[in-house]
């Protein structure tokens, strides 16, 4: 672990006002040290020389101001230290959500869930105690540590050098100690991720787990990921006790070595009572911050260690922000022929798509023109879903997408013309009502209240309420509400954007024959108001009322040239 990350001050503005407050604090408080180090010994000295008490009297207050003025900055520090790391922890909380959504869905997918909430929740939490404790310590150690040292060299440079020499063996200690903690920290942290996903897959899967009678294998996995969590946080506490004990050791024996100079000197009259106390009093306030930095150096480590894993993610963000063309290639294809240009809808010229090393669709050509609806079939994993989500702009693709001739851009924004449908539907914690009008800030109650209509659903009122993850409403209810919301939007498409476009994927899957025949309706109304509809679906009731097919064939068994077909 680096004492402090770059990428703290670059990603979290609210870190850089910390520090410089957290600098101003130290200083004073270095002031304090030295003035009451100062007046303790010079009060100490006179008064066994036989000064008068009136003539101590105002030292005696100054002490006391520095003692109340010594508080106060360890108060301000401290509410310096909460507030700013709660600054930091918020800042950082909302660069990560910005970051999923310039990754996207295809990028969130492809991770772990409970890993994303671990590191978003627990891990970003634990960066209090580096903010808290940590640094407040290290800046104090780089403020005091060479002032107070410097202060004691001109007083008594024999204790001054012996602090000197000491003082770098205390970091030279942690740095060993840092690369021994840092594998065993990661392993920690890695098996709480574990941890974590095990209980995810419990609570969500308990019903089939149970069915399936595994559940006792699922709670004996979590048991034993547990018990490697206790191990992996006894290897880390160990650490954390033995560098507690040696660091004490060390500075320890440096102040005693410090002291017996001093004593011997005194004795044999070389050294003055006042400047013998006055480093006397220094020396351990020297070693004071450098150890408190190493005490405070593992709890900080969990939080730094998650911080790092969130700081990789907003690297890769920002990766993609600075260059949106590198990993979607959509729009990088030479040339594209003139009658698409033309096409008022969408078309797909060359589309690839690929997972890993998994190639899915290659060189796919289709039109989706304005006033039609096209049925999209072919075999389970064809690729059908994966086209969808290259339109969408959620994948990497290779080849072309135009929409009105126009090229669309690779990432999922500037597609105020597509209103879409998601396989699983997708309910947010709100209202029905909220749900279908996701994202309008001005909801039209009257559109909201036809969508839903359309689709057979003017008995659920707009405010019904929906949980957390779609409870409260049946399958069949939560996929037509996905479809509503579909067609609400459809409708709100501003008049600026070009032909709209209704993409819906499998949306009949939950529904019965009736439904079905409401959101075939539904979607030819849709293509007669204009729109270019493209419906995904394995229901050959939907392709009968399409007016074009395209079939994706399954890539083993396309002959070249025949990679689709396409029925008028
Ligand atoms: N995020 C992903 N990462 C890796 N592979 C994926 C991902 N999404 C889909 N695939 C793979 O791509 C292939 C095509 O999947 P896709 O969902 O596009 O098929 P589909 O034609 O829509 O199938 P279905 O009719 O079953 O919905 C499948 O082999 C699938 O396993």
């Amino acid at each position: 672990m680096r004492p402090l990350d770059p990428r703290l001050l670059r990603y979290a503005r609210g870190a850089r006002s910390i520090l410089g407050l957290g600098a101003v604090i130290a200083l004073v408080q270095t002031s304090c040290t030295l003035g009451f180090a100062w007046f303790v010994a010079q009060l100490v000295s006179r008064s066994i020389a036989g000064d008068p008490v009136e003539e101590l009297l105002p030292s005696l207050w100054l002490l006391i101001g520095i003692v109340v003025l010594r508080a106060g900055t360890v108060l301000a520090s401290d509410s310096v230290n909460a507030r700013g790391s709660a600054i930091v922890r918020s800042q950082l909380r909302r660069a990560l959500a910005g970051a999923f959504e310039t990754l996207g869905p295809g990028w969130v997918s492809r991770r772990s869930s409970a890993a994303l909430t671990t590191v978003a929740g627990r891990g970003l939490d634990a960066l209090d105690a580096y903010f808290g404790r940590y640094v407040p310590q290290l800046i104090l150690t780089a403020i005091a540590m060479p002032i107070i040292a410097a202060v004691i060299f001109i007083q008594d440079p024999l204790s001054g050098i012996t602090v000197i020499v000491t003082l770098p063996l205390i970091p030279v200690f942690m740095i060993l100690i840092g690369f021994a903690t840092q594998a065993v920290q990661r392993r920690q942290w890695e098996t709480l991720a574990h941890l974590s996903r095990g209980f995810l897959e419990l609570v969500a899967g308990m019903a089939t787990l149970k069915l399936f009678g595994r559940q006792h294998r699922q709670v004996r996995r979590i048991r034993t990921v547990t018990e490697e969590y206790r191990v992996e946080t006894m290897k880390v506490l160990r650490f954390s006790f033995v560098s507690g004990f040696a660091l004490e050791l060390l500075s320890s024996l440096a102040v005693a070595v410090v002291a017996v100079g001093i004593g011997l000197r005194l004795l044999d009259g070389s050294l003055l009572l006042g400047t013998g106390l006055f480093v006397l009093i220094l020396a351990p306030e020297a070693f004071l911050p450098l150890r408190n930095v190493g005490a405070n150096y593992h709890a900080a480590a969990e939080g730094v260690t998650a911080a790092d894993e969130v700081f990789e993610i907003l690297d890769e963000a920002k990766a993609v922000r600075e260059s949106p063309s590198a990993p979607h290639q959509v729009g990088d294809s030479a040339t594209v022929g003139d009658s698409a240009r033309r096409t008022s809808g969408l078309v797909l010229d060359g589309l690839g798509v690929q997972y890993d090393e998994l190639r899915v669709l290659d060189d796919l050509d289709a039109t989706f023109p304005a006033g039609v609806v096209t049925a999209v079939v072919g075999a389970s994993g064809a690729g059908k879903t994966s086209m969808a989500s290259a339109i969408l702009g959620f994948v990497d693709a290779t080849g072309s997408i135009l929409h009105d001739g126009g090229r669309v851009p690779p990432t999922p924004g500037g597609r105020r013309w597509l209103s879409w449908a998601p396989q699983r539907p997708v309910l947010i914690a709100g209202t029905v009502g909220s749900n279908v009008a996701l994202g309008d800030d001005a909801p039209d109650e009257a559109l909201i209240v036809e969508a839903l209509s359309a689709l057979g659903l003017s008995a659920l009122p707009l405010g019904h309420p929906i949980g957390a993850v779609g409870d409260g409403v049946s399958g069949g209810q939560a996929q037509r509400i996905a479809i509503a919301r579909a067609l609400y939007r459809l409708r709100r498409t501003p008049a600026d954007a070009g032909t709209p476009v209704l993409l819906l994927d499998e949306p009949s899957s939950a529904l019965d024959a009736a439904s079905e025949a409401l959101v075939i309706d539904a979607a030819r109304d849709a293509a007669r108001s204009g729109a270019a509809v493209i419906v995904i679906t394995h229901r050959p009731s939907i392709v009968e009322h399409a007016d074009a097919v395209l079939e994706i064939r399954l890539r083993s068994e396309r002959v070249q040239g025949d990679e689709v077909m396409l029925h008028g």
